[in-house]
């Protein structure tokens, strides 16, 4: 199967976990886009009855234009499951996110949620993080002197650009370095470091985050559950 094939088919079957009368957390990405249209499809079919928060502007525009019903994050007291998707998942099921710059307030949704489902297609899942760049929205007020110092600790950090090569911009209005590690050996160690250099507003490290996963195979979805 082709990988949008079995993005999609995880993203309708994430949908399945949704309950009538839930609050939940709508993720960023190509693979939600999937589970957002489907949800979209059973609020309007059949009367599925939930209230919404999302992760990016992206997201509220689709399902607002499903007719999904929508908060803030702030108008609600608790998310009962939020659906994101990864840019990868090690064998201890620790994510790296923000491919798409929207994992500061992706960290702060799943953080808020009682339980975490990440859609993928397989190819997501690997051995040992690093090999997709690690994501950190920085403040861009000071981001030379941190990449300096992200240089000196041979964290090998890029400035990321948009497709007209200009600075990229997070929704915040933030810059966005990635770190080039090839291999993350303690991904415990370098979230902790990362948490304690100002001007990093959030990491793509998505530590001891996730319950449940989905991962789209040849065979179909497969689903990990009760990961914590
Ligand atoms: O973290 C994210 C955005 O910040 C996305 O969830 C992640 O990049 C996966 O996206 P896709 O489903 O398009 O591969």
């Amino acid at each position: 199967m082709i990988q949008n094939e079995l993005k999609k088919a995880v993203g309708i079957k994430s949908v399945d976990l949704i309950q009538p009368h839930m609050t939940v957390g709508l993720g960023t990405g190509s693979t939600v886009y999937y589970m957002v249209e489907e949800l979209g499809r059973r609020v309007q079919e059949e009367n599925l009855a939930v209230e919404c928060v999302t992760t990016s502007n992206r997201t509220w525009k689709q399902a607002e234009k499903l007719g999904i019903p929508l908060k803030k994050l702030d108008e609600v007291h608790t998310i009962d499951l939020t659906i994101d998707g990864a840019d990868e998942i090690d064998q201890n099921y620790q994510g790296i996110k923000g491919g798409g710059g929207a994992h500061t307030r992706e960290k702060i949704v799943a953080l808020n949620s009682h339980q975490n489902v990440w859609i993928v297609d397989q190819s997501k899942m690997v051995s040992h993080l690093g090999k997709f760049p690690l994501p950190l929205e920085v403040n861009p007020f000071g981001s030379q002197q941190l990449f300096e110092r992200l240089q000196a600790e041979n964290l090998h950090p890029v400035f990321r650009v948009d497709d007209q090569g200009n600075q990229f911009l997070t929704h915040m209005k933030n810059y966005v370095i990635d770190l080039h590690l090839k291999e993350i050996k303690h991904p415990h160690l370098l979230a902790d470091w990362l948490d304690h250099q100002s001007g990093i507003i959030e990491h793509g490290l998505f530590l001891d985050v996730v319950n449940t996963v989905i991962i789209g195979s040849d065979n179909g979805p497969k689903i990990i559950d009760h990961i914590r």
